[in-house]
């Protein structure tokens, strides 16, 4: 009689907790169903954009695409604009669009207001990298962070420093030579050990930036060998290993870049970016703490290191940035290079807060009105691909870029999305045009005719797009390119 009596408050709250948690998922199910279906109803702003129900209906179907198939939503999308058109709805809120003639519209220049989208940022910062400007949602505070920093990284002072990036590619290649002939020697064999040459590439664009930023290089070049890298310590972030990573990642954000940050600020004379920014009238102090200029030199070595690191090979002559870039063939390849490989492949979508846009396609028979306020982007890899810019799209074919008088298509270059446009483009594509040149020129001279690739199969295969981890993915992940020389 007792155990009985005991049991029965037990009991009683055991089934109130119950019932209490199946009402509880029962109202949170209701009001998702209810969202989905208001999301796919006539009333949503959107309801009139074409694109799969589900994908209107809720965040799951990207998420499927994006975490369970492992970055393959870009790829979905392309097959959707394959069957609704060039402007789709690819989640509840957002639109892509797959015109480059609506390109300017999308990433306008700085007197019109594109803010970005917190879902998208959601995927891209944390610690100190929320606080980049690269992080921020709206244009005017995002404008306010960006200046100080942008004309450290405009064409003159970049030419400036160009001697800097020479020294460092030439660097490169002497000890890509070296290490070959060491390994000959040791192994009494024709051609050197094989090795990744992205490997190298990404040690001398950290070293680029990190002499340029911070005015220290990060020893990255001269270290024995080309592991770690600054890519090393941050893309396996997204793969196996994710606590000892981002232990790491996170190391490199709180200690090493405050550390280099610090260096830089103690020897103002050397007028590197950081000690410069922190005498700029216009940027409030609330922005020139460690915090913020550690986040801003993170996402430098983070945005400026395997990005460009993927492109680093190509061709021609004297070794100066502005002299290469005016060999209208070797122009070509590099702008070629940058639209088959364009280094960021995920989609990145811009907010007009306070105009519609207004889409019309080139025949005059597609025609829709882009609400203000609504996120809509594009995607290089798209794009790069379109056939009517740029026929047998697959093909690595430099010519495309030329006229019929072997002089540069300038206007072909204002669709390369591959820095995105505007007044959120890309900040060291100065930076990034200089070091691919001299390094494509060296390799051309010095290490390509000496070269071997060893990398399984069809090398269009091997390098092709194939999914995103914000960076581009082929098939077996981030890009290898394997060689030996002789
Ligand atoms: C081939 C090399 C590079 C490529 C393809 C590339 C590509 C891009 C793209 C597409 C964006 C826009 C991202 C978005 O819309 O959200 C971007 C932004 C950015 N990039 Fe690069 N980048 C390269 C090299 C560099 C280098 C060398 C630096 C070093 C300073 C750098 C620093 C940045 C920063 C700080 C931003 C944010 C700009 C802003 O928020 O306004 N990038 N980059």
């Amino acid at each position: 009689m007792s155990s009985t009596f005991a049991a029965t408050p037990y009991a009683f709250q055991e089934s109130w907790i119950r019932n209490s948690l199946e009402i509880a998922f029962a109202t949170y199910a209701g009001y998702k169903v209810m969202v989905a279906l208001y999301n796919i109803s006539p009333l949503h702003p959107l309801s009139r954009f074409p694109g799969p129900m589900l994908a209107a209906a809720g965040y799951f179907y990207e998420a499927y695409y994006g975490w369970i198939c492992g970055g393959k939503y870009t790829q979905q999308i392309k097959r959707m604009h394959e069957k609704y058109g060039p402007i789709v709805r690819i989640n509840p809120d957002e639109l892509h669009c797959n015109d480059p003639l609506f390109t300017d519209e999308i990433y306008a220049g700085p007197g019109r207001i594109r803010d970005k989208w917190y879902h998208q940022l959601n995927t891209g910062g944390a610690g100190p990298v929320s606080a980049t400007a690269f992080s921020t949602v709206l244009h005017e505070v995002h404008k306010m962070k960006k200046a100080p920093y942008a004309r450290f990284f405009s064409r003159q002072q970049i030419a400036k420093l160009e001697g800097e990036v020479l020294d460092a590619a030439q660097l490169v290649t002497n000890k890509v030579l070296s290490i070959a002939q060491s390994s000959k020697e040791a192994n009494k064999s024709q051609h050197g050990e094989v090795f990744d040459v992205k490997d190298a590439f990404n040690c001398y664009t950290a070293d680029v930036i990190g002499q340029y930023a911070f005015g220290t290089s990060m020893g990255f070049i001269t270290q024995e060998g080309w592991t770690p890298n600054f890519a090393t310590w941050y893309i396996p972030l997204m793969a196996d290993h994710m606590g000892e990573d981002i232990a790491t990642v996170m190391r490199q954000m709180n200690v090493v870049i405050p550390g280099y940050i610090q260096a830089a600020l103690d020897d103002p004379e050397n007028r590197r970016v950081f000690a410069e920014v922190l005498q700029n009238k216009s940027l409030p102090d609330s922005y020139k703490d460690m915090f913020h200029l550690s986040g801003e030199g993170f996402n430098f070595l983070l945005a400026g290191t395997e990005t460009t690191a993927t492109l680093s090979d190509t061709s021609p002559s004297t070794l100066k940035w502005s002299h290469l870039e005016n060999k209208p063939y070797f122009w070509a390849i590099v702008q070629e290079s940058l639209r088959i490989m364009p280094g960021v492949s995920h989609r990145s979508a811009r907010i007009a807060r306070d105009e519609d846009l207004h889409y019309k396609n080139a025949a005059g028979d597609v025609v829709y009105l882009v609400p203000r306020g609504t996120p809509i982007g594009m995607s290089s890899v798209i794009n790069h691909m379109d056939p009517k810019l740029y026929p047998d799209p697959e093909a690595f074919r430099p010519e495309r870029w030329l006229l019929d008088d072997g002089s540069p298509n300038y206007k072909l270059q204002k669709y390369l999305l591959a820095f995105s446009r505007g007044s959120r483009s890309c900040i060291g594509e100065n930076l990034a045009y200089c070091e691919i040149y001299i390094m494509a020129a060296l390799m051309a001279f010095q290490v390509i005719p000496r070269a071997t690739l060893h990398e399984p199969g069809e090398p269009a295969e091997h390098f092709k797009y194939d999914h995103d981890m914000i960076v581009l993915q082929t098939k077996n992940g981030s890009i290898s390119c394997k060689i030996s020389i002789c």
